[in-house]
């Protein structure tokens, strides 16, 4: 992992580039302090976080969030080149069939990054039939589990060992803070490959009474080629949900990355073939939704879809499957989780906790606490303190240490935030902060809350994917579970209280995949994930994530003159 002061040498080595910043003790202090505070074990965290923003922004070139849309300072150049660029079939990097190639930009800026290879039909069928043969004639099932979970953990060591240049990677193309990235994601990933390598040596079937003279046993087997799609929220994480439990299982793979962050994926495929994956197990096609992703969802071939997307999509793939060879899907869909502060919360540590809940990722997480519902006598004083934090949040370069958020992914998603936020204000819901474009270049947004935000508003429905917490008053709980319930989505909720009953009265009610209790966004690899409702169907992660990509048989054999039954 790529230390803070190596990466500011790095840096500063490559030319044109330009002052990183941060690089003396108080700046890492100041990380430091910041992950202590992100774990919100402690009630002083927040204050700690208050006065450590007033060192972050001396000196340092950070731009702490404003009223005033700041010019932000000339992108610094990431310390990484890109490399892959092609489609990756039976483990060759290639052209396009067609020839075509689309721009990847820089969320920073909107400029080009680079060209990269555009799947369509055509790459869409050879990848399919490189993983086919692999799985048909191939050595991968055929070897032994515990040869397969070398493999991964090789993969995962070579991951661990150019982490540098894939956190640069992820974070150029997507937008994301590097610290997140290099501190959260990259060794989580690392971790998901590591779990799901040893997990694939103890994949194994039942041996089962039945009233007769047989002998019957369950034999857990690979699925076969397994599609998968992801989005560009977390193109690694959803990268290693997913590819993780598909090889443990003994399964080849066609993956379609998101048209706007196909990089890390191609990256981190090459080191699959480096660790010793036989070629055409694991295929990556860059492409677009409407042409290779939905030619990958009504192919024949495949054996199984996995899907990580909007709930919009998610209808489309299912149709697509249903339609052409019934092929079993998991879908992994949209949110709006409800984060629900009850009237005995620590306030300072509810707000601390309910902010990150909503600003991790720039907003743009599926399980983002959306709805923040408080409690009547806590509401006025939780209010305050939100638009407080939301007004320290450090916005910036994604490269530049101690920065808290980034740009939004593109400019579609840009757009569509700023619209949603008019039609809060349009419908009566009071701006405390934000709502804005932060500086002039770029797909930055400010930190925006509402508060006094109804139900029936849009702001309270639909899935913004971006840096606006609405913030709602409950008076019982009876109350804010029916209104927690009432909407289309179920895929996360989380709760702030000290009170056990209250506690598990809500674990209990609240319709969603995950409920977080004093904690929010804890994405270990052994935890599933995975929604009610529209939120979609199946579980990734953990033990659960490898029932989609196995087949049961259940083999039963006559016995003739057994000696016991
Ligand atoms: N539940 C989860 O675990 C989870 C995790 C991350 C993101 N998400 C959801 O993902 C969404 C954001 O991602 P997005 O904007 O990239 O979603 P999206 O649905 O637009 O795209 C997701 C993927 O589907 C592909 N796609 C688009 N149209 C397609 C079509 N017609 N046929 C086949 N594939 C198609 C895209 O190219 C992309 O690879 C949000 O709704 C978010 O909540 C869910």
């Amino acid at each position: 992992m790529l230390a803070v002061e190596d990466f500011s040498r790095a840096a500063t080595r490559r030319k044109n580039s330009r002052n990183l910043g941060l690089t003396s003790l108080i700046s890492q202090e100041i990380m430091a302090a910041r992950r202590m505070s992100s774990l919100l074990s402690s009630s002083y965290a927040p204050a700690l976080l208050r006065s450590l923003d007033r060192y972050s922004g001396r000196g340092t070139g950070i731009t702490r969030f404003s009223t005033t849309a700041a010019a932000l300072e000339e992108p610094i150049v990431p310390p990484v080149t890109v490399e892959y660029n092609k489609l990756l079939i039976n483990g060759q990097f290639v052209d396009a069939a067609s020839g075509k190639t689309f721009p990847t930009l820089d969320p920073r800026t909107g400029e080009l990054i680079t060209h990269v290879a555009e799947g369509d039909i055509e790459d869409v069928n050879r990848a399919v039939s490189a993983a086919r043969k692999a799985f048909d004639e191939g050595p991968w099932p055929r070897m032994t589990a515990y040869e397969r979970s070398r493999i991964l953990y090789r993969f995962a060591d070579l991951v661990e060992k150019h982490a540098d240049e894939i956190t640069a990677l992820e974070v150029w193309d997507n937008g994301k803070p590097y610290d997140q990235a290099a501190r959260h994601e990259i060794p989580l990933f690392i971790r998901l490959f590591r779990y799901y390598a040893g997990w694939a040596d103890k994949i194994h079937g039942l041996t089962i009474q039945a009233d007769g003279p047989y002998h019957v046993q369950t034999l857990h087997e690979p699925i076969g080629v397994a599609a998968q799609i992801i989005p560009w929220n977390f193109p690694l994480l959803i990268y290693a949900w997913k590819v993780g439990a598909a090889l443990a299982c003994g399964n080849t793979i066609v993956l379609k990355t998101a048209e706007q962050t196909p990089l890390s994926a191609l990256y981190v495929s090459n080191l699959f073939h480096e660790a010793g994956l036989p070629p055409g197990v694991l295929n990556i096609v860059s492409g677009f939704g409407p042409s290779a992703g939905a030619a990958l969802a009504s192919h024949m071939e495949v054996d199984k879809l996995a899907f990580t997307g909007s709930t919009a999509t998610g209808q489309i793939v299912l149709g697509l499957a249903a339609k052409s060879n019934l092929k079993p899907v998991t879908l992994e869909l949209g949110g709006k989780s409800p984060f629900i502060v009850c009237e005995d919360a620590n306030v300072d540590e509810a707000v601390e906790l309910a902010h990150n809940a909503l600003f991790y990722n720039q907003g743009q997480c599926c399980c983002a606490g959306s709805r923040t519902y408080v409690h009547e006598h806590v509401y006025d004083e939780f209010v305050e303190k939100a638009k407080t934090r939301a007004l320290q949040r450090v916005v910036g370069d994604p490269f530049k240490e101690g920065v808290e958020q980034g740009p939004q992914i593109d400019s579609q998603q840009f757009k569509k935030i700023l619209k949603y936020i008019r039609s809060g204000v349009e419908n009566g819901a009071t701006l405390e902060t934000g709502g804005e474009r932060f500086g002039s270049e770029g797909y930055y947004v400010q930190p925006t809350v509402f508060s006094n935000v109804q139900d029936n508003m849009l702001i309270a429905k639909d899935e913004i994917f971006g840096p606006v917490q609405s913030i709602l008053k409950f008076k019982e709980i009876d109350e804010v579970i029916r209104r927690s319930n009432a909407s289309q989505f179920g895929l996360a909720a989380g709760v702030f209280t000290q009170n056990l009953d209250t506690a598990n009265t809500l674990t209990r009610a609240l319709k969603a995949g995950t409920v977080w209790i004093n904690c929010f966004d804890v994405f270990d690899a052994a935890i599933p994930i995975g929604g009610y409702k529209m939120s979609g169907h199946g579980r990734e992660k953990g033990v659960y994530g490898l029932n989609s990509y196995l087949q049961v048989k259940a083999v039963v054999t006559h016995l003739k003159n057994p000696a016991w039954l």
